[in-house]
């Protein structure tokens, strides 16, 4: 009885802007019942420039605040936050906390061994995609390229840009010469962007997206632990946005991929005493 209480509490997913939202339309499409609470931190976007501490420091805030919210499991809808913050934060929260880089490096070596990866600097520069895909597959080749342009045209409405193809193309280049046979897209902005890089790559190409792999390992794990909502009615199921900048400006980005214009709160989060 207290488990299916329990189950009605929502999700936690986050990202520094609307990437999270390609993880978000995979738990609507995955788990329909459940309610989540979204969390863009759109003050202290970009996080692909931002340093390992910095990043460490910020998901430890939002994961006090959520864990305040009563979520029952957190998602990091953000590459960075999972390559950088993860492994530092999960023994420090009860909660069960996913992240992106073991879904998407695991569902790259199924499809391919010359895998390309695209993200930001900060997650480039952390390797982790390298290991987790090296780890899982040690025949597997790694090619990475950083795209910090990309999450500043994504959240400025810009992906029909024509300036956006060139962007692409140029940051693509190396790949498609290393011959990639699959593309990891390494950072929740990106499939935003897949109907761009699709002019770009070959068509054998492989696009992977860990969203619907996260999600698909959130499912289970909620029902590992009898946390799913069983309630069919998916009308009771909300989702309600918060962001630490301006909400009317996420509103508005955010609607192109929503349908509709979300009911956006600002939030600010509290600093929070890290241990070391
Ligand atoms: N959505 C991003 C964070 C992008 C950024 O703020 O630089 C990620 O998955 O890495």
């Amino acid at each position: 009885m207290i488990l299916q209480q329990e189950a009605r509490f929502p999700i936690g997913v986050f990202d520094s802007g609307v990437g999270g939202l390609t993880v978000l339309q995979e738990v609507h499409r995955q788990l329909p019942n459940e309610s989540v609470v979204y969390f863009g931190d759109t003050a202290r976007l970009p996080y692909g420039k931002r340093s390992p501490a910095e990043i460490i420091e910020y998901v430890y805030e939002i994961l006090h605040w959520m864990q305040s919210l009563e979520v029952k499991m957190a998602i990091m809808a953000c590459n960075t936050s999972s390559a950088l913050a993860l492994d530092v934060v999960r023994p420090e929260f009860k909660l069960p906390i996913l992240g992106l880089i073991l879904p998407g490096a695991r569902a790259a070596v199924g499809k391919g061994k010359r895998i390309g990866v695209i993200a930001t600097t900060a997650t480039v520069k952390s390797e982790a995609y390298v290991q987790a895909i090296c780890e899982s597959d040690p025949q597997a080749q790694v090619f990475q390229v950083d795209c910090p342009e990309f999450v500043p045209l994504i959240e400025s409405d810009r992906i029909n840009d024509p300036y956006t193809l060139q962007v692409a193309r140029q940051y693509l280049q190396p790949l498609i010469e290393a011959n990639i046979d699959t593309l990891v897209l390494g950072c929740t902005h990106y499939p935003h962007l897949s109907g761009v890089l699709r002019q770009i790559l070959p068509s054998h190409v492989a696009l992977v997206n860990p969203a619907s792999y996260v999600v698909k390992a959130a499912a289970q794990e909620l029902d590992l632990m009898g946390l799913k909502c069983l309630d069919g009615r998916h009308d009771r199921a909300e989702t309600k946005f918060f962001v630490s900048g301006e909400p009317e400006r996420f509103a508005q980005v955010s609607r192109r991929w929503l349908g509709k214009l979300p009911l956006v709160e600002k939030v600010h989060l509290s600093p929070v005493e890290l241990l070391s």
